[in-house]
């Protein structure tokens, strides 16, 4: 027999415990815009949630689109600007949110994983209301802060197979839209389903000790860290909403969150399917 088809079954068989582990059990990713700059790229981490909804795991696709976002808003003439890492939002922002996020890129991505013939339905946080919020501050206007997450048709969603692809607009019970941190969105969501792991797909390899050198990367952080890493400035822009909301998670009840380069091939898959994870483990300490 061909070696190369011994080393394939070989590389299979070293996933079967990961296989065992991750059986039924739910992986919330969160996608970042950042990571969605070329077709490569989408069809990297596409491929990886396909084959983890294909192997039994209950994957929930939580997006952002901050790049997509900020070229519309350009197109419309409205200037983007950002408080603490968060966009901040104006009516006439928010309308170009909600159709960036829960149409052009939410669409875009169930698509692609329906092209794998994988089972996808996009929502965004509007959709029977999963992410209820209210206004984070008078200064940023229209951004949300989470208040509830009713995630029942999510859960049966999963129960059915579907792979629930969701858009970080939220909504409040006057019927207004807020844009929500996808970071922020996804830990919610992730801590609402006591999700096993949370993976923030991004751009880069993880929390870097030095923001411009990708040779700095942080391998693990305990909750504990947090605050003096955000004292010394290694968490800032970007990184505070992703780090915070990732703390969050942890101290509801969800077991494992990771910052994973989404420009690494099949990132995912390493980080699920064995021991060597590349990017940032975040642990409750
Ligand atoms: N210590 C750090 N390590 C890595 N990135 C950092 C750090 N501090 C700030 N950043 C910034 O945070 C960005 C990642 O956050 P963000 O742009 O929100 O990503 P995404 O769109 O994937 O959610 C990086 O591109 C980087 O500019
Ligand atoms: C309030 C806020 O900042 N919302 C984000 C929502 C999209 C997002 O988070 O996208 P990424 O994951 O690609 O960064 C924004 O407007 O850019």
């Amino acid at each position: 027999m061909a070696t190369n088809a011994i080393l394939k079954a070989q590389i299979l068989s070293t996933a079967i415990p990961y296989l065992q582990e991750y059986r039924g059990k739910i992986v919330v990713v969160k996608y970042g815009g950042n990571a969605m700059i070329d077709e490569d790229l989408i069809n990297n981490v596409i491929d990886d949630v396909c084959l983890m909804n294909l192997v039994g795991i209950k994957v929930v696709l939580v997006h952002g689109g901050g790049p997509e976002i900020s070229h519309a808003l350009k197109r419309a003439h409205i200037e983007s600007k950002f408080i603490n890492g968060l966009r901040y939002t104006d009516a006439d922002t928010i309308d170009i949110v909600q159709e960036v996020l829960a149409g052009k890129v939410n669409k875009n991505l169930v698509k692609r994983i329906q092209a794998k013939a994988n089972k996808a339905v996009g929502l965004s946080g509007i959709d029977n209301m999963l992410l209820e919020a209210q206004p984070v501050s008078e200064e940023l206007g229209y951004v949300g802060e989470i208040t509830a997450v009713h995630s029942e048709l999510v859960e049966a969603l999963l129960e059915k197979g579907y792979i629930p692809v969701i858009a970080s607009v939220g909504m409040d019970a006057n019927g207004n839209s807020y844009n929500i941190n996808a970071d922020t969105a996804a830990a919610a969501i992730a801590a609402k389903l006591n999700a096993e792991n949370l993976l923030v797909v991004s751009d880069i390899p993880g929390l870097l000790e030095d923001k411009d050198d990708e040779s700095s990367l942080i391998s693990e952080v305990t909750i504990s860290d947090v605050d003096q890493l955000e004292k010394a400035g290694v968490i800032a822009g970007g990184m505070i909403p992703k780090v915070e909301c990732i703390v969050n998670a942890l101290k509801s009840g969800v077991k494992k969150a990771v910052i994973i380069d989404g420009r690494l091939p099949h990132s995912i898959l390493i980080e699920i399917f064995s021991d060597e994870g590349y990017g940032t483990l975040f642990k409750r300490g």
